[in-house]
């Protein structure tokens, strides 16, 4: 009789946990929808709890980066930063290419601006303002205290691969080419290529003939140099590995996943003393969360990873 409650009990128990992960699923999908409308060049989607897929989307211009797309990155990765639904993005592009870099149409408006505007002073403002809107743009995907996992097929020019240096992980598809294309059209990147690219790939020689030729590198040569970490065979084998990524990812506590990524961030950026610093500083608090404690009791006594709170 008592065995019978019990199980009875455990289904309800059971049928209870499986109707709020389908609340937390509906949930999540309502609060998608709501950023989805929102936003006329980025398409947001929820493949998995707490795992945003966010597609840079004008596909018919080859996902070319036009002002409001700018606009657009910034205000997506910083929401999405504050957002505790979300704890891994991944980043990819719709239609034929990842991205076709700066949309060009947007950039003869800007020049249009220029001609209109007699005084050296007022033209040089309104280019700073433009560039450092653009670099904050893509630094918010670095300042995003969720880890960004950029999955990149076929085109990857210019503004795009500035977007993806500040992403923390990069994939691509075999057919993926990438290029440095700012020197043919006449100017100096500005926009993270230049600071971020020599820190990722160890070679400052091939940076160097990279940025200076604006020549392809093709998936093989981006692997070869660790510029991705993976290279798929097509675009969906792509996207189901880095959503796999980014769901591990997400299970795993977002008080140590968070804590790590802007620890990794500050470092890159400071001496190892001033990074031990910070890093001791962040856990002089951080290890008193119920996180640590519950993760380390698990692995302790090889239990299963604990589910952790929203943060
Ligand atoms: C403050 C400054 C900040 C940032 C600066 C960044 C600098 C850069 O981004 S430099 C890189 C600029 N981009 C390029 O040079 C790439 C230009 N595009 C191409 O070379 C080709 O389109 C291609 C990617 C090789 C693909 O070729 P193809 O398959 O033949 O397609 P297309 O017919 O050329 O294009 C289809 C469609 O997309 C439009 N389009 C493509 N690229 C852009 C772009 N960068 N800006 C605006 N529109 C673009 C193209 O015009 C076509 O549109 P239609 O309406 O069908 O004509």
């Amino acid at each position: 009789m008592y065995s019978l409650f019990m199980k009875r009990v455990t289904r309800m128990a059971l049928a209870t946990k499986q109707n709020q992960n389908l609340i937390q699923i509906a949930m999540l999908t309502t609060a998608a929808e709501e950023q989805r409308t929102q936003f006329k060049t980025l398409n947001i989607t929820v493949p998995n709890p707490f795992v945003y897929h966010v597609e840079l989307n004008r596909p018919k211009k080859l996902n070319a980066m036009n002002n409001t797309m700018w606009l657009e990155i910034g205000k997506c990765f910083s929401e999405l930063g504050n957002d505790p639904d979300c704890r891994v993005i991944v980043l990819s592009g719709t239609g034929k290419v990842f991205s076709a870099g700066i949309d060009f149409a947007d950039a003869a408006q800007i020049g249009a601006r220029l001609s209109e505007t007699e005084d050296v002073a007022r033209r040089c403002k309104i280019l700073h303002d433009t560039i450092k809107l653009y670099q904050d743009s893509m630094t918010s995907l670095e300042k995003c205290p969720k880890p960004v996992i950029s999955a990149v097929h076929n085109a990857c020019i210019g503004g795009a691969l500035d977007l993806i240096t500040a992403a923390d992980i990069r994939y691509c598809t075999s057919d993926a080419w990438f290029q440095v294309k700012e020197v043919d059209i006449g100017m100096a990147a500005d926009v993270g290529t230049l600071q971020r690219l020599p820190r990722i790939i160890g070679s400052e020689s091939l940076v160097r003939e990279l940025v200076f030729t604006a020549r392809k590198m093709l998936a093989s040569e981006a692997k070869e140099c660790g510029f991705v970490s993976k290279v798929y065979d097509d675009k969906d084998s792509m996207l189901k590995g880095a959503i796999e990524m980014a769901a591990d990812i997400a299970a795993k506590s977002p008080v140590a996943v968070q804590v790590t990524k802007r620890n990794i961030v500050y470092s890159r950026d400071h001496a190892i003393q001033e990074g031990l610093d910070h890093i001791r500083f962040w856990n002089m608090a951080m290890l008193q969360s119920e996180d640590f404690m519950n993760a380390t009791v698990a692995q302790a006594t090889k239990s299963p990873l604990p589910t952790f709170s929203k943060l």
